[in-house]
């Protein structure tokens, strides 16, 4: 396992960006600029990812943007943009922001690799190839070697895959749009009731992570994480950044809150576990009554419930870590509820099998697989079985969370 590429310099990588077609021009989009923003928002509010029955589009909202585009060492090189010169109309983007990988206990500082969108009328001119080129070019240049992506489609040999899991919470509204519906030999007021939800979380100790939260949820997260083989890692500033947002004014239940954090702390005033999800929106295309689909994705969270045991894979270890994920991942879809979502989205990466049946996270029909750039490394089990289904036991080990 290793770099596949020999070791290259900065001044080895041309300076110039690659020749552009004809009537397009590069051109950096500075992030910071609201204008600029904003062609980024409505470029990929129109012409990004849709479900495979065009149904749906990712409506990534500009607070979204912010959070995910500025992480500590974010570089403005880096947030590449293609327009029209005679126009300036951005048709094409794609980012890159930096983030310090471990695979199997190797670091490999990487970028990672995301909102890779050419808009619908500009598909097939091999414009998206470009894109990486030149963003490779621009990262290479500040002596980084590797990326990690994510995609729908099955690209030469993923590190990992996983499967998508839908948790219902607004079960009518997914029906009137389309995405469930009403199984053989069942009603639909039986499947409204089956997916019902307490209107408080159960918890105790349970309440919205601060900054003074931060060093002890780290350690906790660096410690619970030890066994995955495919880990991000996290320094003090980069782990507020992700898990507060950018700027913690943001009222809690404010509809334009991106990223929801919470911890567990103990009687001691000890933090025992933590959890988070974000807010991404679909857009609902063509539908009379409903315009959006609110979404709430898992993204990390740890917990100390095996740590006590010696062999964190005994079965008592396990069972003590499912009971434990079960009601703090069953509490976050409670207040995914309480943010206002449809539906509560998981992986099959971390430890989410231990949970997905049991909270009622049906497999959904779209996998995620994990690419690593440059990078050879055996496949990291993404907690599937070969027949696609949740593998309980073995679970995965992917620990990091992508966008
Ligand atoms: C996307 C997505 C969906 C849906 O498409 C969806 N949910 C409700 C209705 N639909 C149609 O369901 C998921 C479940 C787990 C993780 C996911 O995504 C994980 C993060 C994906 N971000 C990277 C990415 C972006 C674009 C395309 N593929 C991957 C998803």
């Amino acid at each position: 396992e290793g770099p596949i590429d020999a070791q290259k310099r900065p001044e080895d990588v041309p300076a110039d960006p690659l020749p552009m077609l004809g009537e397009f021009e590069w051109s950096t989009v500075d992030i910071e600029d609201a204008a600029q923003l904003e062609d980024v928002f409505v470029l990929l509010n129109e012409n990004y990812v849709e479900d495979k029955d065009a149904a749906f589009r990712f409506n990534y909202t500009r607070e979204f943007f912010h959070w995910a585009l500025k992480p500590p060492g974010w570089s403005r090189e880096w947030n590449v943009g293609v327009r029209v010169k005679a126009t300036g109309k951005l048709v094409a983007f794609i980012s890159a922001i930096p983030i310090d990988l471990a695979v199997r206990g190797k670091d490999v500082r990487s970028v990672e690799i995301n909102f890779l969108c050419v808009h619908k009328q500009l598909r097939s001119k091999r414009m998206a190839p470009v894109l990486i080129k030149e963003i490779t070019r621009r990262v290479n240049r500040q002596d980084i070697w590797h990326a990690l992506y994510t995609a729908g489609v099955v690209l030469p040999s993923p590190i990992s895959t996983c499967r998508y899991a839908h948790r219902p919470i607004n079960w009518a509204k997914l029906q009137d749009v389309g995405f469930t519906d009403v199984p053989a030999g069942k009603t639909a007021p039986e499947m409204v009731a089956m997916y019902a939800l307490p209107g408080k979380t159960k918890t105790s100790g349970l309440r919205r992570m601060a900054a003074g939260d931060v060093d002890a949820a780290l350690a906790l997260l660096v410690k619970y994480q030890r066994r995955f083989e495919l880990v991000q890692k996290f320094s003090k500033a980069e782990f507020a950044h992700w898990f507060l947002g950018e700027d913690e004014s943001a009222s809690d239940d404010d509809a334009s809150r991106v990223i929801h954090s919470y911890v567990v702390e103990d009687a001691d005033g000890k933090i025992t576990d933590f959890f988070s999800f974000y807010s991404l929106p679909f857009t609902v295309l063509e539908h009379a009554v409903h315009k959006e689909l609110g979404i709430g994705y898992l993204f990390y969270y740890a917990s100390d419930a095996d740590f006590a045991f010696d062999d964190r894979f005994s079965a008592e270890a396990t069972a003590a870590l499912k009971t434990r994920l079960t009601a703090l991942i069953g509490d976050a879809t409670i207040l995914a509820k309480q943010a206002k979502m449809d539906v509560f989205n998981a992986l099959t990466s971390q430890d989410n099998t231990l949970f997905l049946d049991a909270l009622k996270f049906g497999p959904g029909d779209g996998f995620l697989n994990f690419y690593l750039f440059n990078y050879k490394a055996f496949p990291v089990t993404g907690g599937i079985k070969d027949d696609k289904s949740y593998d309980t036991e073995r679970r995965s080990n992917v620990g990091v969370v992508m966008l």
